[in-house]
């Protein structure tokens, strides 16, 4: 067992063929993934796939089964000074809550021996300027999560790993958390792991997407690789059942919503075959309101993929 250091190339993070049970379940079930410098990876898969394991595994906080783990080309459960270039941010940021950010920021720094300049530039990274001066505890979710990320970054992380950020967060939120994980990696090469079940979100963001399902990779790429021939029609109608029902009976792939009716499209003739049953439903009385052409969730990809 082992890996070559000539095997490893310039890989942040590698795991080969790794394996993890707990009990009967087997959470990580011979997963490979590698994340090279400067990458933005984004890790997706429904509740219980395995990302938080897969992260913790990554990190040597848990032990695996099987297989190989590399960061920074060792063993991090064996060698926890593997970790030091990473900085780790969870779904829900506990840090002291009647402490000011800055003198939160400040402490980390003095533990790290970093210059009051480089709190400053945190806070900046972080989008927090004009909220350091409140209690953690008084920030909003987002707020919290930028706060956790400018204190990850006190310490000049190398690789940020960020195991579910978005999920605690409502869409503003969400958008300029991710919005604070874009920058850096433009403007400080920072390599990123981002772990979401929100696909969308992470398709917007992300240089490469490995999806997870029951502890097994799925389906791995460039966004538009993994999710390029997956086309997904939503037909908002007044009686989507009823016009579930025309579509599926011209062999469509329809399911019906509350407001609308969902089609998965696998080509060009389905297409086609939308329009023609949409035609058809019209003149037996089935209306409908209009057709929008939209990013696949990660229920379509599954579908797909597994
Ligand atoms: N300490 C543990 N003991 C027993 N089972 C566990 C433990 N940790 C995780 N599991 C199980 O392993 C599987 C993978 O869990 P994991 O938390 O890695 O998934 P996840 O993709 O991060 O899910 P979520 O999005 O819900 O956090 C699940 O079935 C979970 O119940």
């Amino acid at each position: 067992m082992g890996l070559g250091a000539k095997a490893l190339g310039q890989a942040v993070l590698e795991l080969r063929d790794v394996r993890k049970r707990f009990g009967d379940r087997e959470a990580l079930r011979g997963v490979s993934v590698s994340i090279g410098e400067g990458e933005f990876l984004g890790l997706v898969g429904p509740n219980g796939a395995g990302k938080t394991t897969l992260i913790r595994v990554s990190l040597g906080l848990l032990r695996r089964d099987s297989g190989d783990v590399r960061l920074f080309g060792r063993d991090p459960f064996l060698d926890p000074t593997a970790r030091e270039s990473v900085g780790v941010i969870f779904e829900r940021p506990s840090l002291p809550a009647t402490m000011p950010v800055i003198e939160l920021l400040r402490r980390a720094a003095r533990i790290y021996g970093v210059p009051e300049s480089d709190v400053r530039e945190a806070v900046k990274l972080a989008g927090l300027e004009g909220h350091e001066s409140r209690p953690f505890g008084q920030l909003s979710a987002g707020l919290k999560q930028r706060a956790a990320i400018a204190h990850a970054l006190v310490a000049s992380p190398k690789f940020l790993v960020a195991d579910e950020p978005t999920s605690n967060l409502d869409p503003v939120e969400r958008a300029s958390v991710l919005e604070t994980l874009s920058r850096l990696k433009k403007e400080r090469g920072v390599t990123i792991l981002l772990s979401s079940h929100v696909l969308s979100e992470v398709l917007r963001v992300v240089d490469r997407i490995v999806v997870i399902k029951q502890g097994s990779v799925v389906a791995q790429g460039a966004p538009d690789e993994v999710i390029g021939s997956i086309k997904v029609a939503r037909v908002r109608a007044p009686d989507p059942q009823a016009l579930a029902k025309a579509l599926i009976g011209r062999g469509l792939n329809a399911e019906a919503g509350v407001q609308e009716v969902t089609v998965r499209l696998r080509g060009p003739d389905d297409e086609r075959a939308l329009l023609l049953a949409l035609a058809d439903a019209v003149s037996s009385g089935i209306r409908y309101y209009g057709i929008d052409l939209v990013e696949p969730g990660l229920e379509e990809l599954l579908r797909e993929v597994s």
